[in-house]
């Protein structure tokens, strides 16, 4: 059998070609009725394909967010699988954000959906929590691979609550989130260009404080309605910088429900995103 392309492949040409960008579809009820539709499966639907359409042609990563699809029941998950599969189609790598996290065994039917080829949901990668253990993380790991998918493994997310666990003191005297971070490290060693497993980090930490080494993608959320800028990118991220997707959702999707609106903001945060990284 031969083993599709990889993920660390693909995202990285992705991120090489269009910039490193990853633009959120999070259809917030305010963003509704800001862009003048209703809260309801019909205005979910003209806004979300009217971000596809805006920016699926051009940033590298478009990233549903799961929660406000699901919230309309049936016709918001038919939603969300035209809008995974219509951007796919125009070029970007669909990550999709449902921060999936359960015993093993669970978790392979989460695998199955988010990651196995024939799924109405299959996507380019999935973010999931390990804050079940690592090892809980197993299925959807070797189902990535397999498919030729990414896992995204929140390690310090970007809200100040997550710190209370995340920095807590494990055995051994590491942070939670650096024992989760060696183990993403042990997943991706040897892979070219980049492993599998990306870590979330969130952008508004200030300094990461840990070893992001980790030969894999790392997830930036937080820039734009939650405070952090792209300038802040190296500060938190230092070498590794160059590894790390940057995300945005309502920073850029504010400025719907215009297509050039959504396209200008999109591109002045790549134009920040370059010259940050740039400069390190
Ligand atoms: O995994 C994520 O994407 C994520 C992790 C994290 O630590 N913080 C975080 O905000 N997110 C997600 O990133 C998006 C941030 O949205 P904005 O604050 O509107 O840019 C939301 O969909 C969050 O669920």
């Amino acid at each position: 059998m031969t083993l599709p392309e990889t993920f660390g492949a693909r995202l990285r040409h992705a991120m090489d070609t269009r910039g490193p960008l990853c633009v959120g579809i999070d259809p917030h009820a305010s963003l509704l009725t800001a862009w003048g539709l209703n809260d309801d499966v019909d205005g979910l639907e003209r806004f979300t394909r009217t971000t596809v359409e805006a920016l699926a042609d051009r940033v590298a990563v478009l990233k549903p967010q799961s929660a406000f699809f699901e919230r309309f029941g049936s016709r918001g998950i038919a939603v969300l699988e035209k809008a995974v599969a219509e951007a796919r189609a125009a070029g970007a790598l669909v990550l999709m954000d449902a921060k999936r996290g359960d015993i093993g065994s669970t978790m392979g039917a989460y695998a199955e959906t988010y990651l196995r080829k024939d799924s109405p949901l299959f996507s380019d990668a999935v973010t999931v929590s390990p804050y079940l253990g690592f090892g809980s993380l197993r299925p959807a790991l070797d189902q990535a691979v397999l498919s030729g998918c990414g896992v995204f493994v929140l390690a310090l997310t970007s809200n100040p609550e997550g710190a209370e666990v995340q920095r807590s003191t494990a055995a051994g005297g590491k942070s939670l989130a650096q024992v989760m971070l060696d183990h993403m490290a042990a997943e991706n060693a040897g892979a070219q260009p980049l492993g599998p497993v990306g870590a979330v980090v969130g952008a508004t930490l200030g300094d990461a404080g840990v070893d992001l080494d980790i030969n894999g993608p790392l997830l930036a959320p937080g820039i734009g309605a939650q405070g952090a800028t792209p300038a802040d990118l190296p500060g938190v991220f230092g070498a590794a910088v160059r590894n790390v997707v940057p995300s945005v959702s309502r920073g850029v999707l504010r400025h719907g429900p215009d297509v050039t609106g959504l396209r200008d903001a999109a591109a002045r945060f790549a134009d920040e995103i370059r010259a940050a990284v740039a400069s390190v």
